[in-house]
């Protein structure tokens, strides 16, 4: 027996509903985010790579250009949906057409609700890609899988996930603000938290807003104490090229950026 193996994460992308650059806006991050590209974001979502098989969580406008640079293509058929937005959903029924001309299906994993959302929306996706209800949990590439409804204020609702293996426990959490206590009980004792917050201080009314800021979200984390928080699903309020001021265990996820998930170690039968 032979080799290390724990199964990796890959941020292919870290933004909010508009990814950065906005198309609209002039500012500083938009304008350096065309330029150069610190701040270059797409649409949030994460590849999870393990040797019992791979998937994504979420699916947005960006999928395409998101496998073409991680070189996988299309080559994934399991996708978990967090909530069925567009900037998490769009990418969709260009995957279906992948599965098509390859002749496979795919499997799309959401609460009940959500899938009727994509349903709506798609109507014709599923010709190409099963529809599974994950509302009592699942379990994928030896990941036990937990969804519950979240808050997403002015725009609705959303599902997180906690996801569990080998005694590492993380939750990946894109688009919440203002969890209430029955909301975080899935989020203690954490290896790592992924956390949406979409700007550094959001001006805006609470009322009309939907995502953490990186204030709100300090408050979160000194609460949850998670070993490691990765923030993600940030907007042009956010300046990757500032030193911003985080809690103890927090950074910012970068695309392209991978993290090990776990600190075990499968041994490989050898060839
Ligand atoms: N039913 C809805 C409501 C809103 N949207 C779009 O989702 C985005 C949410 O942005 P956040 O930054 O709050 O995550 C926004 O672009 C809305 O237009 C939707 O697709 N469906």
């Amino acid at each position: 027996m032979n080799g290390r193996v724990v199964d990796r994460l890959t941020f292919l992308g870290t933004g909010d509903a508009m990814g950065v650059p906005r198309v609209y806006c002039d500012c500083e991050v938009c304008e350096e985010a065309r330029n150069s590209g610190t701040n270059r974001r797409l649409r949030s979502s994460v590849l999870i790579e393990s040797t019992e098989g791979d998937f994504l969580i979420d699916c947005g406008p960006d999928w395409r250009l998101q496998m073409e640079m991680t070189n996988r293509r299309a080559d994934i058929t399991d996708i978990v949906i967090t909530h069925a937005h567009f900037d998490h959903i769009a990418g969709l029924p260009e995957w279906a057409d992948a599965c098509r001309w390859q002749g496979v299906r795919g499997r799309v994993y959401a609460p009940q609700e959500v899938l009727d959302i994509i349903q709506r929306q798609y109507p014709w996706i599923a010709t190409h890609l099963d529809m599974i209800a994950n509302d009592e949990g699942m379990t994928i590439s030896g990941w036990k899988l937990t969804p519950w409804k979240v808050h997403h204020g002015f725009n609705g609702y959303s599902y997180a996930y906690r996801l569990e293996k080998h005694d590492f426990g993380w939750v990946y959490c894109p688009d919440a603000i203002g969890l209430t206590a029955e909301q975080k009980v899935l989020m203690d004792r954490l290896d790592l938290l992924i956390l949406g917050t979409s700007f550094v201080h959001e001006e805006a009314e609470y009322s009309g807003r939907s995502v953490y800021d990186m204030r709100e979200a300090a408050e979160l984390v000194d609460e949850l104490a998670p070993i490691q928080t990765i923030y993600t699903h940030m907007s042009h309020g956010v300046d990757l090229r500032q030193e911003l001021d985080l809690p103890v265990g927090a950074s910012t996820a970068r695309t392209g950026m991978t993290i090990d998930l776990g600190n075990y170690t499968v041994l490989l039968p050898e060839e």
